[in-house]
């Protein structure tokens, strides 16, 4: 996969030397859920069936934390990193991330189609049915559709994609994660929860209580699921190892945490993680944080909690674990 970053207005088409046709998924995809992933599979699909180059065509950074709605930032389920990633696995051509700015922002449904897309070579375009586009969401998909028609573009319009009758949508991911529903995430997503970040330094008493925790500096601002103790895998340098995870405040200690810490104890592990680029998958939820009388319980039961990790994350099939370890 090519990945091209495009700004409005377009300079040169950047394929203008390949004189490339394309068939283009259109949208934001936050967390490439499976209903995502359906929009940009037809798109390949089509690519391949009317002898087109397949892309994706996506926009960055979030339009609502440029346009500044209330928010000061965005939280996400998948950073641009991950999406690009899931866009390859995909097995779409190119990538286009299109930089979301106020010019951009400003453009008419006609401009959009008229100097964005039909420029790029688009012959064809993939949308999903609720596709907002051009200045206001002014446009929807049938409109793509008419302006598309005017420069010979075809469009094909994606219906939500169930899951047991219910429409799966970022916002469903979104709670699954708020509840803890590690599982059902999985299955809206198609993969396991996943975030990114640093191990950083915490208060050293981890290693002194026998559990040492790796603190995770996330690197992008996540949407994290529900506070809690989890069954999790941490991948680190390309090894993957059975995790027991704290996402929480630390109660049991006076001077605890202002803000939720998400840390991770890898399981029969000793070494050195401060500073190395960790990926956690949240599998199960175990249970939620308590406030314990003494540290002495709350030990016994980080070792009860390791225990049913190691035992959830043993039950991991052994064809869902060759997947997880082919994806590393
Ligand atoms: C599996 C697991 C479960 C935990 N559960 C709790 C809990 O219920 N209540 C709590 O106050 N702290 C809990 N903790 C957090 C520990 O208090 C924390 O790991 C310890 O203070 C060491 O972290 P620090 O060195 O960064 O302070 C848990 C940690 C782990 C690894
Ligand atoms: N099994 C393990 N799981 C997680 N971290 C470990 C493990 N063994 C050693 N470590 C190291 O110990 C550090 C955590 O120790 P801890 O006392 O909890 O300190 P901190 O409060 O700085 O996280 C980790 O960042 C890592 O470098």
């Amino acid at each position: 996969m090519e990945l091209i970053s495009i700004g409005f207005p377009l300079s040169d088409s950047p394929l203008a030397s390949k004189s490339e046709q394309l068939s283009v998924a259109i949208g934001h995809f936050d967390g490439v859920h499976k209903g995502h992933q359906n929009v940009i599979k037809r798109a390949v699909d089509a690519a391949r069936q009317q002898g087109l180059k397949s892309a994706v065509m996506t926009f960055h950074p979030h339009p609502k934390a440029v346009l500044g709605q209330g928010e000061q930032y965005v939280s996400c389920l998948t950073p641009l990193e991950s999406k690009l990633a899931q866009f390859a696995e995909l097995g779409v051509d190119y990538a286009f991330v299109m930089k979301f700015d106020h010019s951009f922002a400003g453009i008419s449904p006609e401009r959009f189609v008229f100097e964005v897309l039909a420029p790029l070579g688009v012959r064809h375009t993939v949308v999903g049915f609720d596709f907002r586009f051009g200045s206001r969401g002014a446009g929807d998909a049938s409109m793509l559709g008419s302006l598309g028609q005017e420069v010979g573009m075809t469009t094909e319009v994606v219906e939500p994609f169930l899951l047991q009758g219910q429409k799966i949508s970022s916002t469903y991911v979104r709670e699954a994660l708020d509840e803890g529903n590690m599982a059902l995430a999985e299955q809206l997503l198609g993969r396991p929860y996943e975030v990114e970040g640093v191990v950083v330094h915490g208060h050293a008493r981890g290693r002194l209580i026998g559990f040492p925790t790796a603190n995770i500096g996330l690197v992008e601002p996540y949407t994290t699921p529900r506070l809690g103790v989890y069954a999790a895998q941490a991948v680190i340098g390309g090894q993957l190892y059975p995790a027991v995870l704290n996402h929480g405040m630390k109660p049991t200690f006076k001077d605890g945490e202002k803000a939720p810490v998400l840390e991770a104890h890898l399981i029969g592990f000793s070494g050195d993680l401060y500073d190395q680029t960790i990926r956690i998958r949240f599998i199960s939820f175990i249970r939620p944080e308590h406030k314990f009388a003494s540290v002495d319980e709350l030990v016994a039961q980080i070792g009860r909690d390791r225990d049913e990790a190691a035992r959830q994350l043993a039950q991991l099939g052994s064809e869902e674990t060759s997947t997880v370890s082919r994806n590393l």
